[in-house]
């Protein structure tokens, strides 16, 4: 049995999210939870003739919606607003997904957890220390959804490289998932007939890091990516199940996780000085099977990694001790 499920799944991105995961034929249960309406979108979702059972839960139901889960997706919480940054969602959407870990480490501890939540380079870490807290951590496991500045670079370069064919290319993506600390490798770019100017990278590393604004600017006040988010989420997901259930070999997806304890991780422990970040993972049988080295970087990408790293180190701190008590200074 291969239950996914989506914690927050009546939501702008939880529901096309849903839609597209029904579409697995490696999923055989889709457990839709939400704190509203949860029921209402598993009905609807349930007429479609495709493989998976779907199951609804609201806000009473968390243990039985996780109960044998084999993956966990969280796009629980609330969205930006213009003028609102990432982590100005930490106040409300830290106490959200500590409790939906709260809930996997008690009904899923071997779960694949992959969060959605913003501000996700402070979410990430509340989930592990969660964890850690219960002794059932297992830093293979737990992933940051980064797939959308992935997905956005690729066809953003389209965009002023139409040879560039955006869904046959990936391009790495490393640091994390707000501003600054969102930092695409376009040096790498070697695709055929496909040469990109300095200035061109410039540009288009600026528009990948704050493409998210230009969804929530033309949005309004309506929220940010949803559609997209739900397109990169499943994504993600169906890499993950790949990888882990059909034992397809060699994938690699960009993604924001803990490092330590992670095979291969080393050389980026020592290159950031940092618990969590995103870069190139293999993704196997027991999720990350190795953490890619850092690619060779360009002057002007190493720059960017390293206001990347300060920016991070605060994001992580903020998660962590969201759920560690620190110690008082002597
Ligand atoms: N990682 C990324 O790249 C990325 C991209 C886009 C959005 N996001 C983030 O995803 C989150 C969700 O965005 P959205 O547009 O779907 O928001 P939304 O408000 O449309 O949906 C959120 C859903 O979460 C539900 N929810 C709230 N508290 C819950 C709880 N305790 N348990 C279960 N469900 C709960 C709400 O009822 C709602 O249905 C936001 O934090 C947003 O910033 C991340
Ligand atoms: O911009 C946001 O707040 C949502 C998301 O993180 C995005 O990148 O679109």
């Amino acid at each position: 049995m291969v239950k996914v499920v989506v914690c927050g799944a009546a939501g702008g991105i939880g529901q096309p999210l849903s839609l597209l995961l029904k579409q697995s034929d490696l999923i055989t249960h889709l457990a839709l939870y939400d704190i509203v309406n949860a029921p209402g979108v598993a009905a609807d979702l349930s007429h479609i003739n495709t493989p998976s059972k779907v199951t609804g839960h609201g806000k009473d139901s968390l243990a039985e919606a996780l109960k044998d889960a084999h993956t966990v997706v969280i796009p629980a919480g609330v969205p930006r607003k213009p003028g609102m940054t990432r982590d100005d969602l930490f106040k409300v959407n830290a106490s959200i997904v500590r409790d939906l870990a709260e809930g996997c480490a008690q009904y899923c501890p071997k779960a694949f957890i992959l969060v959605i939540s913003n501000p996700v380079n402070s979410t990430v870490p509340i989930v592990c220390e969660v964890l850690k807290k219960a002794n059932v951590f297992d830093p293979r496991r737990v992933f940051g959804v980064t797939t959308l500045d992935v997905v956005r670079s690729s066809t953003f370069v389209h965009q002023i490289k139409p040879a560039f064919v955006p869904h046959a290319n990936r391009i790495t993506v490393v640091g994390g998932h707000s501003g600054a600390t969102i930092v695409p490798i376009l040096s790498h770019i070697t695709q055929k007939g496909v040469s990109l100017t300095t200035e061109e990278i410039k540009t288009l590393t600026h528009r990948i890091q704050y493409g998210g604004d230009e969804v929530v600017k033309a949005k309004d006040g309506a929220g940010s990516a949803t559609l997209s988010m739900a397109y990169a989420g499943a994504r993600f997901t169906n890499s993950l199940l790949e990888a882990s259930v059909r034992g397809r070999k060699g994938l690699v997806e960009s993604t924001y996780v803990h490092l330590g304890g992670n095979p291969g991780a080393e050389a980026n422990i020592a290159a950031t000085g940092l618990a969590y970040f995103a870069q190139d993972v293999e993704l196997g049988p027991e999720g990350v099977a190795k953490v890619l080295a850092l690619p060779k970087l360009s002057a002007e990408e190493d720059a960017l990694v390293k206001i990347a790293l300060g920016e991070l180190k605060g994001n992580i701190a903020k998660g962590v001790s969201f759920i560690v008590d620190i110690p008082a200074k002597l």
